[in-house]
């Protein structure tokens, strides 16, 4: 059995690939749809798109594309990856998606399954929950590109899709598997399309794993990848590499809480940059400078880091593709001086840095923090760390690094 996993952005794709190998299935992750078949050999094939926040019309055909593709290189069953903030517009993308892949597979049910209690996100009663705060409480109320003003999932996926969508409340999930079985049958003759499943903890999440096994299509945030991956992988395991000490950057385009508390952690130790936004409007050379100052640190042992992050951004309207394209411009004129090895933290910004790069796709490595491993690109040229904005510890940029060995140690 192969698992086809399509994922709306870059970070979640990586959360998601993440999960699955940490749970011992082989996955493998490609930057876009391939041009070829993926190869024999993995039990997971991730592909990793960018359409959160693009036009829904390009969104579809992207998420279709993608379906085929996993169609095509023998998957049997397959996941719609999306932010576990439930990251969208009014209009979408995730509902606009979903319909369009229920429709390819010509089927007609799913679940909305958000939810990754390890990171602090839950739903009850068809509410999504950041920690302790519900959705639209949380920092998601500020986020730049898709600002979350509500918590309720139904009324977020009504307003976005063309469905009917129903609950399977707490008091049904914890009475696990059968109960819910008999709750998704009770919803299928009753013509529900999306079904909204509450998950407080891991228990919950296997529970509705076990339930939907049957399914051909799940959707959610990374938090049900374990209980598929422990259904699904074979008992050979997987062995993660082993990220090389190699010259490296921290790249921070993400201005989210858990950034800003990160960057200004690590600022105590490494040397750091702060990338000015009127500077990459106006300044053709500053991506240029910006390089420089980077190589000119000196090899210590943590690697210099670029940020853009404030708790104040640049409310100028081309002031964050500007910055995104100074990073981009940077990463390139970065990897021609030898930079191997990129941590970067922001969905969007993970997104330039693996184009500049042009990685066709990764191998997955170890954990650093739930939903954040290493990466590294399949000719084994980069080794990167695409972190979602609000997750990874305080002192994640300096874990990240002291988990990297010496090359002659590695085999
Ligand atoms: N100082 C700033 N002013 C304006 N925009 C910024 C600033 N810093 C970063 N940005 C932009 O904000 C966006 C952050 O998005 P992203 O990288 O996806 O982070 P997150 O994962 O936290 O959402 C990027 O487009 C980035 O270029
Ligand atoms: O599900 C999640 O929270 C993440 O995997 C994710 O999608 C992160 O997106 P960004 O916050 O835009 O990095």
């Amino acid at each position: 059995m192969r698992l086809g996993v399509i994922a709306d952005d870059f970070t979640g794709a990586t959360d998601m690939a993440g999960f699955l190998a940490d749970n011992g299935m082989a996955t493998v992750m490609f930057n876009g749809v391939p041009a070829r078949q993926a190869r024999e050999g993995h039990e997971a094939i991730v592909v990793s798109l960018k359409i959160r926040s693009c036009p829904v019309e390009e969104a579809k055909h992207q998420a279709l594309e993608a379906l085929r593709f996993l169609i095509g290189s023998g998957c049997t069953r397959f996941y719609y990856k999306y932010c576990s903030t439930f990251d969208s517009t009014h209009e979408g993308n995730i509902g606009p998606v979903i319909d369009a892949l229920l429709e390819y597979l010509q089927i007609s049910q799913t679940v909305i399954c958000p939810s990754l209690p390890v990171n602090g996100r839950t739903v009850y009663q068809g509410y999504l929950f950041v920690h302790d705060q519900l959705l639209h409480e949380s920092g998601m109320k500020n986020h730049p590109v898709t600002p979350m003003a509500d918590a309720k999932l139904s009324r977020l996926m009504e307003g976005q899709s063309k469905g009917v969508c129903s609950h399977i409340f707490y008091q049904d999930i914890a009475q696990g598997p059968r109960r819910i079985r008999e709750r998704i049958e009770e919803e299928r003759r009753a013509g529900a399309n999306y079904l909204i499943v509450d998950a407080l903890n891991e228990q919950d999440l296997f529970s509705i794993a076990e339930a939907t096994n049957d399914f051909l299509l799940l959707t959610g945030g990374s938090g049900l990848a374990v209980p598929l991956a422990c259904q699904i992988a074979s008992s050979k395991g997987f062995s993660p590499f082993i990220p090389e000490r190699r010259k490296g950057v921290v790249i921070a385009g993400s201005c989210s809480v858990c950034t800003l508390q990160q960057v200004a952690e690590y600022k105590k130790y490494a040397p750091s940059f702060f990338l000015d936004s009127h500077e990459c409007l106006h300044n053709s050379q500053y991506a240029r400078e910006v390089a420089s100052w980077v190589l000119s640190q000196s090899a210590g042992e943590l690697s210099p880091l670029v940020y853009a992050t404030t708790e104040q951004p640049d409310k100028a309207g081309n002031a964050g593709p500007a910055i995104e394209a100074t990073f981009s411009a940077l990463t390139k004129l970065l990897a021609k001086q030898g930079i191997q090895n990129f941590i970067v933290a922001g969905g969007e910004t993970s997104a330039v840095v693996v184009a500049a790069l042009a990685v066709e796709g990764f191998e997955i490595g170890p954990k650093i923090d739930p939903g954040v491993p290493w990466v590294r690109s399949l000719d084994k040229a980069f080794q990167l760390v695409l972190k979602s904005g609000n997750f990874g510890e305080v002192d994640f940029f300096r874990k990240a690094q002291k988990m990297t060995a010496s090359p002659d140690l590695v085999l």
